[in-house]
């Protein structure tokens, strides 16, 4: 799991739902993990891709309308007390997830609204060889 990383989302602002929405500022290269996270990436790009370097394979998440990033493992602890999330899940789990989170969408009556998320997987350990080719995005 250790071997797993985000890309696309460094440098940028997030909100740490783990301390009252405190809005810190992403420092590191990639995002990888070893602990509990719970993050909103504000204003994040379009395109993000979350490298499995064991498994050899990339997903790339491409959204369209919603503004943030939501990363997200409970870690150890916290799915010991999840009723719907098994003990061990953690292990193969990483929630990166498209929102509308710091400013959510309010609708009037007859407006209209979309959302886009894509979802896919590479064969590869790096997806920035893979991002530029036409059939892929
Ligand atoms: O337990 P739920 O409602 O399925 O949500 C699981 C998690 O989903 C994540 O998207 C949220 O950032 C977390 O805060 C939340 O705990």
């Amino acid at each position: 799991f250790s071997e797993v990383r985000i890309e696309g989302l460094e440098t940028l602002d997030y909100l740490d739902n783990l301390s009252q929405r405190e809005r810190h500022t992403e420092q590191g290269d990639a995002i990888t993990f070893e602990s509990e996270v719970d993050r909103v990436y504000v204003s994040s790009p379009n395109v993000i891709a979350v490298l499995d370097h064991e498994k050899k394979r990339t997903f790339v998440i491409r959204k369209d309308g919603l503004p943030d990033t939501v990363v997200w493992n409970p870690w150890e602890k916290k799915a010991k007390t999840m009723a719907d999330f098994g003990d061990e899940e953690y292990k193969q789990t990483l929630c990166v997830d498209a929102a509308a989170a710091e400013r959510p969408i309010t609708l009037r009556p007859g407006e209209e609204w979309t959302g886009r998320l894509e979802l896919s997987a590479v064969p590869s350990t790096n997806c920035s060889d893979h991002l530029d080719q036409p059939g892929i995005m």
